[in-house]
């Protein structure tokens, strides 16, 4: 489902004299319907570069991602936005909405977005939003005052409202109490058992251990200095 084949990176750093800052060479990484896979390697290794590339938000150098039928690297941007409406969805660390937007809206978004009946994505907003513990007193108003574990887990509910047949997760237990990482993990295991295709970046090393089927070490895709 995500099939990432012999993938470079470099950054041009424009504000430092347009310095060339080599940080991928030949990455590889195949990841199938049902399976989970963490990016491991020591900070900086390129865990969070790999991951950006594959939803879109960095150009590889060279090489190629497919997620689904779409090659990311050579996709026009119409082709990326139908990508990450339908097939592939991110949770990211952290939140980010429009002012004013109520919680219940910010969930029910993707659905909507894919011409899911209202009712439906209300519905389907409110579980998840009851199924991580966010008061319902708090549904009709903006997540942007929300606490930062609130928001966390805005953002899980919202990136789990569609059922994405692969997913991208950055650290989605991290500053959870015990109870809501138990219902993330849940959520996790519940997606790969309808088939999804997760590749997440989990420093939680027990988190890692009970939803990860695989560990790829990003250090090896590290440029050789010769
Ligand atoms: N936008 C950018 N511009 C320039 N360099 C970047 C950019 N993003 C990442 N890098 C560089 O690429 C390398 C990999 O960074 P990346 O954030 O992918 O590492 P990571 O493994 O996710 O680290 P961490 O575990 O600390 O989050 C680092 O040397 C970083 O400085």
């Amino acid at each position: 489902m995500i099939q990432v084949e012999n993938v470079s990176k470099r950054f041009t750093l424009h504000n430092q004299g347009g310095a060339e800052l080599e940080v991928m060479r030949g990455a590889h990484l195949g990841v199938a319907p049902g399976e989970c896979v963490a990016l491991v390697g020591a900070s900086g290794a390129g865990k969070s570069t790999l991951m950006r590339m594959i939803y879109g938000n960095y150009l590889a150098a060279s090489g190629t991602i497919r997620v689904g039928e779409l090659d990311v690297v050579t996709a026009r941007p119409r082709e990326i936005i139908a990508l990450r409406r339908e097939v592939l969805g991110y949770v990211s660390q952290f939140l980010r909405v429009v002012p004013r937007v109520p919680t219940r809206d910010v969930v029910a978004e993707p659905l909507l977005a894919l011409g899911r009946p209202a009712e439906e994505a209300r519905a389907r907003a409110e579980a998840l939003l009851a199924r991580l513990n966010i008061p319902q007193a708090l549904w009709e108003l903006s997540p942007l005052t929300f606490s930062g574990g609130e928001q966390q887990r805005v953002n899980i509910a919202r990136g789990f409202a569609h059922d994405y047949p692969a997913l991208l997760l950055d650290e989605p237990t991290a500053s959870l109490d015990a109870t809501n990482r138990g219902t993330v993990l849940s959520l996790i295991e519940e997606a790969k058992a309808r088939g999804a295709a997760i590749v997440g970046i989990f420093h939680d090393t027990e988190a890692r251990a009970r939803v990860c089927d695989r560990e790829v070490d990003v250090s090896g895709f590290a440029p050789r200095v010769s």
